[in-house]
């Protein structure tokens, strides 16, 4: 008998999105190959303006056909989604993918109640009586941990705090279980103690259901609570992929360390916080050739990059980008004499 992996259910092959500017197409995410499977929460991290919402929104189906170009394969439970039409899209999104936005205020309306937000997508999508949709809205209440259901499904946005509106946020992406989840930085609007149990919310979803999530975010600290596997994006490119323990333990691409660098340490507050040169290139000022992350490592000779950085298997399909990782090392760990290869 022929063993089929239903395991891996999304699998994205060299994905490119590229947005019309003045004219011209230009790439915000660049080939990128990305695997997601059940039961796990892969993290996509990066800083600001890196891709991670535009491959999130090219994933979901959200462009402009005119005014974006999109190539590549999204495999997802045997569909590929960039060959269907809107309406085989609405049938997908909210059904089989849900989505989890940053701003809970502006994606829920002001107007209706709580309980009827949520019915919505059942009615959408699912045959279900009032009855059992009732049912399923105090249901999913309880899911994502919300005290006193019954009040709440009666009451309007404006009078939930923000952690409960996020919490409703996730009631409606999850009321037809889907399979993936994408939460495009769920807890950047609430306070830390709030994102915890935002995290806490969305890590027992995962398990319960059984979903694959994506979680987009430019911060470690939650990727480092959360994530089973992580995917480091730069200008647009997956630079480095890995278990969380691999991209933690053994960062090994300069933007990852970087990344890793810049962060805070619970544990060590004292410490100058170390600052990446530069900044992201807008999409017009794309490097067209070598490692896009050279000009911001200029003390790295350009010998030690690739001319087309590929990706490169480092054992256990951890996934580095380009070979100049060898080579690399902090400026001030060469003054201090700290060597090349420390984090
Ligand atoms: N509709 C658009 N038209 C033109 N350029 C766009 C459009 N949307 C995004 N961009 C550009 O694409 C690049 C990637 O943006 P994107 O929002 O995907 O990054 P991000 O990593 O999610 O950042 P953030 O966390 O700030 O949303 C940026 O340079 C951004 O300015």
């Amino acid at each position: 008998m022929v063993e089929t992996n239903t395991d891996q259910f999304l699998n994205i092959k060299n994905v490119s999105t590229a947005f019309k500017i003045n004219g011209q197409y230009y790439d915000a995410v660049s080939n990128v190959n990305l695997e997601v499977k059940h039961d796990e929460i892969l993290a996509i991290v990066g800083e600001s303006g890196c891709g991670k919402s535009t491959l999130a929104t090219t994933i979901m189906g959200l462009h402009d056909p005119e005014e974006t170009k999109i190539s590549g394969e999204i495999d997802f439970e045997g569909t590929d989604l960039l060959k269907l039409d809107e309406k085989g899209y609405n049938k997908v999104r909210g059904a089989k993918i849900g989505m989890i936005f940053q701003d809970p205020l502006s994606a829920l309306n002001p107007l209706k109640r709580i309980e009827d937000q949520i019915q919505e997508v059942m009615v959408y999508h699912t045959k279900m009586t009032e009855k059992e949709r009732h049912a399923r809205v105090i249901e999913l209440l309880n899911q994502v941990g919300i005290e006193d259901p019954d009040r709440t499904a009666h009451q309007f946005p404006h009078q939930l705090s923000g952690g409960m509106r996020q919490r409703i946020i996730i009631a409606i992406a999850i009321a037809c279980k889907p399979d993936l989840i994408i939460a495009d930085e769920p807890t950047t609007a609430l306070d830390v103690t709030i994102q915890a149990q935002i995290l806490d919310v969305l890590r027992d979803i995962q398990r319960e259901n059984h979903a694959g999530i994506i979680l987009i975010t430019h911060d470690l600290g939650v990727v480092a609570e959360t994530a089973d596997r992580v995917a480091v994006m730069y200008a647009g490119q997956i630079v480095e992929q890995g278990t969380a323990s691999q991209i933690f333990n053994e960062p090994k691409h300069p933007y990852t360390r970087s990344l890793l660098r810049s962060m805070p340490q619970r544990d060590n507050e004292s410490d100058d916080l170390y600052v990446i040169q530069g900044m992201v290139p807008s999409l017009q000022k794309m490097p067209k050739q070598g490692d896009r992350f050279a000009p911001r490592i200029p003390w790295i000779p350009a010998s030690a990059h690739e001319t087309e950085p590929k990706m490169h298997d480092i054992g256990d399909n951890h996934l580095v980008r380009c070979t100049c990782y060898k080579d690399f090392y902090f400026p001030d760990q060469v003054k201090e004499g700290a060597g090349h290869e420390s984090n």
